[in-house]
């Protein structure tokens, strides 16, 4: 007769797909999670959301989804604002996932939101790991990209970064936007509902080039995506002999003031090859856990009422004057109307929010920026001036 303990019983079930969700900051990620969480049917998902900066916004915006109320019971969401997740200093990764994994009977599929300034790989090589790889296995990596800032050519190119000089804010962005399309299998083109054909094929040509290898590549008219191209792809279901991974030698060695982001790309000299379900195998994914420093984020609070149309010209003219990439928040304006914040560079939207959608509905208004090296101070002082009110 044989006993089984919990434990066994854990081990002996299948392992739970995990599908990681990555992208440049602002790619529209989190909107697109939102609807892969509306199109979940029967299934039953845990979602994993990783956000730089100190105050998580994005978790707050996926709890709003129109059915709220009864996705809770079938979808749980964790911020997880630690820093870079699965990252080398990262402590609550695998806790949060040996949480799911004992939640096994209830959860079909994982799905985690890297941070905008993530490489998928801390997360892949984390699941081989031995404590987690009995529980899970990568069903694939999608990369989101705003397809209209490509087209644009604000993601450069990352190959002509100077062996000796620390990165431009152009030529980090380059450089993780690069490193983010090569470790997908497959990149979703984002952003496209006022894109022509001729530009989609330019998309494809740009993102084919940068990344030759991706596996699909999927269009989303304004970040929706059918569920049966996202979830449950199995491309990295173990089948030995049908994939290979082939090195290009290193192309030249980092200055000794080259920063660790931008020197990721030349160490790495992976690429994949074989249409079949592949396995990655650690050493295969060589890559830095540590973060570039000259990413930096801060918080910016007001306890004054704003004005809506000053606030957007303050945004717009704060992403032009500093390294700006990304800002996000809540603001509360006069008749305790609150608004959502959601700027992708200088491109700023405003929408007025639920008091459902807003977690911290009632306090001050508060607004993240994440950028290259921006300056906290001038922010403030420029935000302060253009709305006439205090900012700090
Ligand atoms: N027009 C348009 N806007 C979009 C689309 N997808 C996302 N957005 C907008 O782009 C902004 C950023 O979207 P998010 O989903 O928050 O992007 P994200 O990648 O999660 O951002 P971070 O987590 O901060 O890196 C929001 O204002 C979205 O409404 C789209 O397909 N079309």
């Amino acid at each position: 007769m044989s006993i089984n303990t919990p434990d066994d019983k854990l081990y002996a079930r299948p392992p739970i797909p995990v599908t990681v969700v990555t992208g440049f900051l602002g790619a529209g990620k989190t909107t697109l999670l939102r609807g892969l969480v509306q199109k979940r049917q029967a299934r039953r998902l845990a979602l994993l959301i990783n956000e730089f900066g100190e105050v998580a916004i994005d978790g707050d915006l996926l709890r709003a989804t129109p059915d709220g109320a009864r996705a809770k019971t079938v979808v749980q969401i964790q911020d997880f604002p630690y820093g870079l997740i699965a990252y080398g200093d990262d402590e609550h990764f695998v806790p949060a996932m040996l949480a799911i994994a004992a939640r096994r009977a209830q959860i079909d599929h994982v799905l985690i939101e890297t941070s905008g300034l993530a490489l998928p790989t801390a997360v892949m090589e984390a699941l081989q790991s031995d404590v987690l790889a009995p529980h899970f296995i990568l069903d694939a990596t999608l990369a989101v990209v705003d397809t209209p800032l490509m087209l644009a050519g604000d993601f450069g190119d990352v190959d002509v970064l100077g062996a000796d000089a620390p990165p431009t804010a152009g030529q980090a962005v380059a450089a993780m936007f690069a490193q983010q399309l090569e470790f997908a299998d497959v990149v979703v083109l984002n952003k496209i509902d006022a894109l022509q054909e001729d530009q989609l094929l330019q998309a494809e040509t740009r993102v084919r080039e940068c990344a030759p290898n991706v596996r699909f590549l999927e269009l989303a008219y304004e970040a929706q995506l059918d569920i049966r191209l996202a979830l449950g792809l199995r491309l990295h279901q173990a089948s030995q002999g049908t994939h290979q991974h082939s090195y290009t030698p290193l192309p030249r060695m980092p200055g000794p003031q080259a920063s660790v982001l931008a020197d990721q790309r030349l160490f790495n000299g992976h690429s994949h090859s074989g249409l079949a379900a592949h396995s990655h195998g650690l050493s295969t994914h060589k890559h830095f856990h540590e973060q570039d420093p000259g990413w930096l984020s801060f918080t910016l609070r007001s306890r004054a009422p704003q004005t809506e149309d000053r606030l957007r010209l303050a945004l717009t003219e704060a992403a032009r004057a500093e390294p700006i990439l990304r800002t996000k928040g809540f603001v509360r304006c006069a008749g305790a109307r609150r608004l959502l914040v959601q700027g992708v560079r200088a491109r700023v939207n405003l929408d007025s929010v639920e008091e459902h959608q807003d977690a911290q509905s009632g306090t001050a208004s508060e607004l993240v920026f994440i950028g290259y090296h921006p300056s906290r101070n001038k922010v403030a002082a420029l935000l302060s001036e253009m709305t006439g009110t205090e900012w700090q």
